[in-house]
């Protein structure tokens, strides 16, 4: 007979009992009641050795899932696919793997330090008859342990921590990584939906197929797992576990590529923070406290970002114009939208107060990662240290990258050209963006060595370009400079007619 079988005889025994009592109790005299009733508990206690423990899925009026149950899930599962008859399937990180978790109503058994102990797991549903739009919500799941009396202290003081500390290992192992986006708040609310939407991260960026000088590349990478054991440091500065970095440079240097590999090294999730469609700052603020902790929050060319106000009201206007022009200028709607454009904005002021603010009462790691073409179009404030702790500057493609190029596209480590190849790029700027797209054979019958001439080629031209581009902009402001020379002469002519011709009036009026 299964455990669940002999539970459920022992709990109709003593639903029996019970019954009896209750009958007795209304015949019997107080006194002789009393006694009846110690003696039936210690019955009850003597006949049901066995004490039960329940673990909601939800804690607090159902607003968070309970971190306790989530971790028994994990734990469970691999006790289920060998003990558990009926099991439910998921897939699990690449859609490869197949995960399988206990079904409700199953039991398992587990055992400890050579205690026997069984969980069971099971749902609720309310026997209400309201008719609700979401009827799965009304579900309550949970698990229950059930165990012998006398292994009350082991379980309770060491079991449920064991459970605890290995369902967080199994789920970290088996954590997907996600790359989240923010939706617009107008979708914020109702059924099921959230502030972030997400995908699952699949990037294939790392550290090792990043072009950059190796130098600079490791003392990235020591800055970032510094930061991840730097828990107890962090507590013992005061200081919120959190770190910014800036990246910039120009389009094409691997700012974005950078992202993803630090995201693959570090194995955490990213947010994608949109900040257009971003209302204002109280919205800005929602957003940012509901992501989880071991995240990258990136904001992608915070300086188009952060002129926001600027180019929608630039935007509007445009718009008023176009209505003006036909005729059709509403006051009252045009009010209504100057009114909404006011109300949409996100402020430095609001992102500063977020970065350095908020977190600290969130508690777990983040970084944040801000990018941008223009350094200098930036606020200093936003950009000091502190907020944005480590500036990498992502620059043009260097012969050190070009080499980590070269083995990831071609899988070539050295060539006879590569010297030729090393000298012209001391001569002319690169992105690796377009040495990559260079080195990318296009067809079957490219090798090795076309693709490389095909880059000494592009190397070339683009130094022939800048020379073009130099040779004309000198030229322009040759012209300009004459232009102005020219200009100058021409204003201190007519100062000096005027100023003699008031003083021929000065003498003539004497
Ligand atoms: N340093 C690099 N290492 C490896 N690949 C790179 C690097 N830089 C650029 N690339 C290649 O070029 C492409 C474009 O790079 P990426 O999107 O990272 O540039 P970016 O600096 O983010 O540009 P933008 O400023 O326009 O956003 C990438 O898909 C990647 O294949
Ligand atoms: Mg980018």
């Amino acid at each position: 007979m299964i455990m669940r079988d002999l539970l459920m005889h022992l709990s109709s025994a003593v639903g029996g009992l019970m019954i009896i009592v209750t009958l007795f109790r209304d015949h019997f005299p107080p006194h002789l009641r009393d006694l009846l009733e110690k003696y039936t508990s210690k019955l009850v206690r003597l006949l049901y050795p066995y004490i039960q423990i329940t673990f909601p899925e939800y804690t607090g009026e159902r607003l968070k899932k309970s971190d306790v149950y989530t971790a028994i899930q994990n734990y469970l599962t691999e006790k289920a696919t060998t003990g558990a008859k009926k099991l439910k399937a998921d897939t699990l990180k690449d859609s490869q793997s197949l995960i399988l978790s206990m079904d409700d109503n199953e039991e398992v058994t587990d055992e400890f330090q050579g205690a026997k102990l069984w969980w069971f797991s099971n749902k609720i549903v309310p026997k209400s008859m309201s008719m609700s739009f979401y009827p799965a919500t009304e579900e309550r799941r949970f698990y229950r342990l059930v165990f012998h009396k006398h292994h009350r202290d082991l379980i309770t003081g060491t079991y449920i921590k064991h459970v605890m500390n290995e369902g967080k290992a199994i789920a970290l192992k088996n954590r997907q990584r996600k790359l989240f986006t923010n939706n617009p708040s107008n979708n914020w609310y109702g059924y099921k939906s959230t502030k972030w939407s997400h995908v699952v991260f699949e990037h294939p960026a790392t550290f090792d197929t990043l072009a950059m000088e190796p130098k600079k590349k490791q003392e990235i990478m020591s800055d970032l797992k510094k930061f991840s054991e730097g828990k107890e440091y962090y507590k013992k500065i005061g200081k919120a576990w959190k770190r910014g970095y800036l990246l910039y440079g120009p389009p094409g240097t691997g700012k974005s590529t950078m992202i993803a590999a630090m995201a693959n090294f570090m194995n955490y999730d990213v947010y994608d923070l949109e900040l257009t469609t971003v209302k204002d700052n109280s919205e800005l603020r929602k957003l940012l406290i509901d992501t989880s902790t071991k995240s990258i929050i990136v904001i992608e060319d915070i300086d188009c970002s952060l002129d926001l106000t600027g180019q929608r009201k630039k935007a509007k206007k445009k718009k008023e114009d176009d209505e003006d022009e036909e005729g059709k200028g509403d006051p009252a709607k045009k009010m209504k939208e100057e009114e909404e454009t006011k109300a949409s904005k996100v402020t430095l002021s609001g992102l500063l107060n977020f970065i350095d603010g908020i977190w600290s009462g969130c508690g777990g790691e983040r970084i944040i990662i801000f990018t941008t073409n223009f350094i200098d179009k930036l606020d200093p404030a936003l950009i000091r240290r502190g907020r944005m702790d480590k500036h990498i500057e992502m620059s043009y493609c260097c012969f050190e990258a070009f080499k980590v190029l070269a083995n990831n596209y071609l899988d070539v480590e050295s060539h006879p050209l590569f010297g030729m190849i090393e000298a012209k790029m001391k001569e002319t700027n690169m992105t690796p963006a377009d040495v990559a797209e260079n080195l990318m054979p296009k067809s079957s019958t490219e090798t090795r060595e076309t693709c490389l001439r095909s880059l000494i080629k592009a190397l070339e031209e683009a130094k022939e370009e800048a020379a073009k581009k130099m040779a004309e902009e000198e030229e322009e402001a040759k012209e300009s400079e004459a232009k102005d020379a020219a200009n100058s002469i021409e204003e201190a002519k007519e100062n000096g007619v005027v100023a003699n011709g008031k003083l021929e009036e000065e003498k003539l009026n004497v």
